[in-house]
């Protein structure tokens, strides 16, 4: 991993991927073809893109038994423990709805509710991500969604991944179907014959999924474009060369494009990970993709002091953080950008991205400046509720009518002043 001296202004190389002319193009045409022709337009693409000749794409109940059939009992008891982690940290975010009164009678609040239905997409190809199942699908069942719909591409044999479908039915999801793209994602916005549409649509993808998301915006609603995986390592001199490289080749080996950075001000911590990386990449299995995730996105910033390190990572606003240095719970109040902060030596990232409760589904590409990790609020809408009073409105009815004029809308100070109008 290169080291380079932090100068006054940092940038990081991140991959924003906004697709070529001709897969805007694809995803373009695919939509309309879906919405045209419904099913038929779905399992041709099916046929075409992953090699599968369905005759229906709903999962049926008996090849969910079978997933249960193949999947070893102890790995079925890992997810429900995991389940049971992501969701108890979940239901803290539960925000109830509220009102309140006052002397004349008037009541304010917020409704919470609950989405009529959600739909969640889960990538094929050739990692299955059973864990993003459950990242996507808790925070909607802990908000009460009632319909939970999940699409993902089947592979040539129209099979889905045990993991998946074992993963999907502990969680709580509706319906599954064996679709992938952006079909899949068409299907979900504006139905077909046999996917009624959803109200929102979760989960990453590769280019086409992406494109599609951004495109039905607006018809139905969607979490975020999910770039490549980040980490960003804060260490000082106490920190252990190769946990972070281990951590830093965590995140590597998820994507071509993802990002490891270590922040530091120990020369010494820098050149050791730098090596320790190089000695770990070679006994990886995705030796290949994590190596060209390192020569390509990976960096080691070399800084002064730890404020100056501290200052880099609130710039770069990473997807995950980790903080190795001697008290890192002090340095949390300064954090101002990140998407997950994990601290100390056993807060590997890992540990958040199965385990530990706290959603994996975080802001990339800096844009943890201003978003958050996916979350039960992203599952509920708020509607705000007024009722007031004969009293309140006779005592402020002249103020908005006022208000109202000063906008130049008679229609608007008439109808407050119509309740008190004198026969
Ligand atoms: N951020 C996260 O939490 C997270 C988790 C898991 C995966 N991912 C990302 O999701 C992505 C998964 O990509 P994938 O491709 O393996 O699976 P995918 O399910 O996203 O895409 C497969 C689908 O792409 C469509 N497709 C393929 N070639 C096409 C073409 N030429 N024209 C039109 N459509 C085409 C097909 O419909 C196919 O079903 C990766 O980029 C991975 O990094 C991110
Ligand atoms: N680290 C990924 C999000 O950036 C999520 C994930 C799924 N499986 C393993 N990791
Ligand atoms: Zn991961």
């Amino acid at each position: 991993m290169k080291i380079v001296p932090v100068t006054e202004t940092i940038s990081i190389k991140r991959s924003i991927d906004s697709g070529t002319e001709e897969q805007r193009a694809a995803v373009q045409s695919i939509l309309s073809d879906v919405r045209k022709n419904g099913d038929a337009a779905v399992l041709t693409y099916t046929k075409k893109f992953d090699g599968a000749d369905l005759d229906q794409l709903r999962v049926k109940e008996d090849e969910i038994a079978e997933a249960y059939e193949n999947m070893d009992g102890e790995i079925i008891s890992i997810i429900r423990e995991a389940i049971q982690n992501i969701r108890s940290f979940h239901e803290k975010q539960v925000r109830n709805s509220w009102m309140m009164t006052d002397e004349s009678g008037t009541i304010l609040g917020q409704k919470m509710t609950p989405l009529d239905s959600a739909g969640v997409y889960v990538p094929g190809g050739t990692a299955a991500y059973p864990s993003s199942v459950l990242m996507n699908v808790i925070p909607a069942k802990t908000a009460g969604v009632k319909r939970i719909v999940m699409a993902t591409p089947p592979n040539e044999n129209g099979k889905i991944p045990s993991a998946v479908l074992v993963a999907a039915n502990e969680a709580g999801v509706s319906e599954i179907y064996k679709t992938g793209g952006a079909q899949a994602i068409a299907a979900l916005a504006y139905g077909t014959e046999s996917i009624r549409p959803v109200d929102k649509i979760v989960g990453p993808g590769n280019i086409y999924v992406a494109l599609a998301k951004r495109e039905v915006f607006g018809d139905v609603d969607i979490d975020m474009i999910a770039g490549p995986s980040e980490i960003a390592v804060l260490a000082d001199a106490t920190a252990k060369a190769n946990e972070v490289a281990a951590d830093l080749l965590s995140q590597a080996e998820h994507d071509m494009r993802a990002c490891s950075v270590l922040v530091t001000e120990s020369r010494e911590l820098a050149e050791e990970t730098s090596k320790e990386v190089q000695k770990q990449l070679e006994s990886l299995p995705r030796k290949e993709i994590a190596q060209k995730a390192i020569d390509d996105y990976g960096v080691i910033y070399l800084t002064q002091s730890l404020q100056e390190s501290i200052e880099v990572i609130n710039s770069i606003a990473p997807e995950h953080l980790e903080i190795m240095t001697e008290e890192p719970m002090e340095l949390l109040g300064q954090i101002r950008n990140a998407g997950a902060i994990f601290l100390g030596r056993y807060s590997s990232e890992p540990v958040g991205d199965y385990f530990a409760g706290p959603n994996h589904v975080l802001p990339t590409n800096g844009t943890a400046r201003f978003s958050s990790p996916l979350n039960v609020d992203d599952f509920m809408k708020k509607s705000s509720i007024i009722s007031y009073s004969r009293k309140a409105l006779e005592e402020n009815a002249e103020k908005i009518a006022a208000f109202a004029r000063l906008e130049g809308l008679e229609a608007h100070a008439r109808a407050v002043e119509e309740r008190f109008k004198k026969e």
